[in-house]
């Protein structure tokens, strides 16, 4: 069982500055403004969830955070740094939304997990061998060492999703940034991968997830934040009726805050699905 959240943040946080700080953030896409003024912050160790219905601007806020779509107004900061002057990519194992390890090209799940190592090699050239145990380390924690050499793309959808987190986690990252890691992804699968985020925790790294359902990892996070509509309606503990009440209406994507289904602890099985 891993550390409660508050015991873990309270260690870490003294330490370092925040892996990310969202400061009264706006983005404009064709034409029309999606994130309106949010602010958040992700402290070390911390496991934060980003929750909110279908189109409230999740996976916008994630992309403007990450760099890969630009800012209208406010600042993100990565690590303290401001995001435009941020060179420690290899800090960040991020992980965007519905990616797959099947890009058209016949790379092995190796070679796909590898190319999570970049950031750490701007000058490309021959893996090092730090380069390579990263990489088995990686492809370890997801479970997926007997597929190593297949090619990454024959794997199933669920595997090919473990490929892509093993690729996130392959530069050994302080912070995790995950758009909608669960999708799609069986419970059994849900309950090893919150005993792979309850040892990154552990050891001092930063999660930062979308998510729909929280299910097995509810027990870990330490806080919320509901956007609506692009303006946060809630951060806060996961648990408890205020963030089901700033989920309302929208809530339909988080039905176990309204009708708790049967709990699936993080001590379960621990065996990743297909
Ligand atoms: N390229 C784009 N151009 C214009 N509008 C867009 C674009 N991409 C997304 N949007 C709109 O921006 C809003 C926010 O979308 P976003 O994908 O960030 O929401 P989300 O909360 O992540 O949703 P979901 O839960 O479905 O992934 C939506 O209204 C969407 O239709």
């Amino acid at each position: 069982m891993t550390r409660s959240a508050s015991t873990r943040s309270a260690s870490a946080r003294s330490t370092g500055a925040d892996p990310l700080v969202v400061d009264d953030v706006h983005v404009a896409l064709g034409g029309r403004e999606v994130v309106r003024g949010v602010s958040l912050a992700v402290h070390p160790s911390e496991f934060v969830v980003l929750l909110g219905s279908n189109g409230s601007g999740k996976t916008t806020l994630m992309r403007a955070a990450m760099g890969v779509i630009p800012i209208a107004a406010g600042q993100v900061r990565l690590f303290g740094t401001p995001l435009r002057r941020f060179r420690d990519r290899q800090r960040i194992g991020y992980v965007p939304q519905r990616s797959t390890a099947a890009a058209g090209v016949p790379s092995t799940v190796r070679e796909v997990v590898m190319s999570g190592r970049l950031s750490r090699r701007p000058h490309a050239g021959r893996s090092s061998r730090d380069d390579r145990s990263a990489v088995a380390e990686a492809i370890a924690l997801v479970d997926l060492e007997d597929y190593a050499t297949q090619p990454a793309a024959e794997l199933s959808g669920g595997q090919q999703q473990r490929v892509m987190l093993a690729r996130g986690l392959a530069s050994r990252p302080d912070l995790l940034v995950l758009d909608e890691p669960t999708a799609g992804v069986d419970a059994r699968s849900q309950v090893a991968l919150a005993e792979l985020f309850g040892r990154l925790l552990g050891e001092g790294r930063a999660i930062f997830m979308v998510a729909h359902e929280l299910g097995p990892f509810e027990p870990m996070i330490d806080r919320a934040v509901v956007l609506r509509s692009g303006k946060v309606s809630y951060d806060g503990p996961c648990t408890g009726g205020d963030l089901a009440a700033a989920s309302e209406p929208h809530n339909q994507h988080h039905p176990h805050l309204v009708e708790p289904g049967p709990h699936v602890g993080i001590d379960g099985t621990g065996a990743w699905g297909a």
